[in-house]
């Protein structure tokens, strides 16, 4: 099953024009820029906002057809919406939020979503009496205690500060494990994206700029703008292969001769993981460096080398180098290292990397 949206609209000086797939089973982010149209596209899915000519669709279930006169009022589109801010009602406590709209009770769903929210302490309270965090948390409840087919999600930690951000995240990422409906999450946090997403679309001036597996999406060049100097990596989703108990480290396999060394992280083999490698964390060298304390050296090919101009007085070359198919890993080196080794696309050469995170563990990955 998948989720298409399709639609043409003028909104103020906005021209949208969106075709857009995306999976039925996990987090799909939505980025841009702000303005871009991202709340725009979810108010279509979920009938807030009605275009003149588009097709909406989740699984075989139409949404919204204007050339066939379809357009299913929100309420019975099966959809789940949590916003910046939790929008609970003052005068309900959270169990009669929690109720407020659902029509058929089923005591074990509700058992189940309030126990992995961890809210059920909270029932009897008042919203006022609630933290941002757990605001949030009850919103999500309720929104999954509609039984949703599927759940969009826009900002939902834009509102809360660093500490209960970390607080909710943890949930959000538990939720996409836990609950089979796929969830499109609105957001201009690169972090969040790389907690949570395992798909991206990225979205300029009403249209989708690029749209795939978050890997993908993230060496695509849709994701420069974002991508400063400092902070240009490359994401693998990889496997755990075996520990070294001796010196606490795991080994994650990238492809199949293909392996990082990383801190040591719980974890049966072949449990799937995402790492990321900085582009500034990698360094190349012509021959295969001996007596070196970099446990990961990687054999590789230059795939490709690129200018990378960040203002006057910041120049550095990226370049692309090849681990396996499909499997590529930024570098970044000054004009003069690639002067001096005399790098050209096809040199075998050898990667060493110095730093590596994890930043998502056997999430979502599951249900595919
Ligand atoms: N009903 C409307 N009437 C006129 N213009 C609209 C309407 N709805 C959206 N727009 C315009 O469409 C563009 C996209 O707005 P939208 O709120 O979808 O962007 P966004 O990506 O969600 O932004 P942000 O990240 O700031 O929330 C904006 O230029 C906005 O002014």
């Amino acid at each position: 099953m998948s989720i298409k949206v399709e639609f043409k609209q003028m909104l103020g000086d906005t021209h949208f024009d969106v075709d857009l797939s995306l999976p039925g089973n996990g987090i799909s982010a939505l980025f841009g820029r702000s303005g871009a149209g991202k709340t725009t596209l979810i108010n279509v899915i979920s009938g807030l906002v009605t275009p003149h000519y588009g097709k909406v669709t989740v699984g075989d279930h139409v949404l919204f057809d204007s050339e066939k006169g379809t357009n299913l009022p929100t309420h019975q589109r099966k959809i789940g919406y949590v916003f910046q801010e939790s929008r609970l009602f003052p005068h309900y406590s959270v169990q009669g939020n929690l109720l407020y709209g659902v029509t058929e009770k089923d005591d074990s769903y509700f058992d189940k979503v309030t126990e992995l929210l961890a809210i059920k302490p909270l029932l009897k309270r008042f919203p006022i009496s609630l933290s941002g965090g757990e605001k949030q948390r009850v919103a999500i409840a309720r929104a999954l205690l509609s039984k949703p087919n599927l759940l969009l999600m826009d900002e939902p930690l834009a509102s809360l500060d660093m500490p209960r951000k970390r607080e909710v995240m943890p949930f959000l990422e538990e939720l996409s494990e836990q609950v089979n409906i796929p969830i499109i999450y609105v957001t201009h946090s690169l972090q969040e994206i790389l907690r949570l997403a395992q798909h991206l679309a990225i979205l300029d001036s009403g249209r989708i700029m690029t749209s795939g597996k978050l890997e993908e999406v993230w060496a695509s060049h849709a994701m420069r703008p974002w991508q400063s100097f400092s902070d240009h990596s490359s994401l693998f989703e990889g496997k755990i292969a075996h520990h070294h108990d001796k010196y606490a480290l795991t080994c994650v396999k990238l492809a199949a001769n293909v392996c990082l060394w990383v801190q040591k992280i719980d974890g049966e083999a072949e449990q799937p993981i995402r790492l990321q490698v900085r582009a500034n964390d990698v360094s190349i060298a012509l021959e295969k460096p001996v007596s070196t304390s970099i446990r990961n050296v990687l054999p590789a090919t230059v795939a490709s080398i690129e200018e990378f101009n960040a203002g006057d007085d910041k120049q550095s070359i990226t370049v692309s180098l090849k681990l396996a198919d499909e499997c590529h890993l930024w570098a970044t080196i000054t004009p003069w290292a690639l002067d001096d080794l005399n790098l050209n696309v096809g040199d075998s050469v050898y990667a060493q990397v110095k730093g590596v995170s994890v930043t998502q563990r056997d999430m979502a990955l599951a249900h595919h």
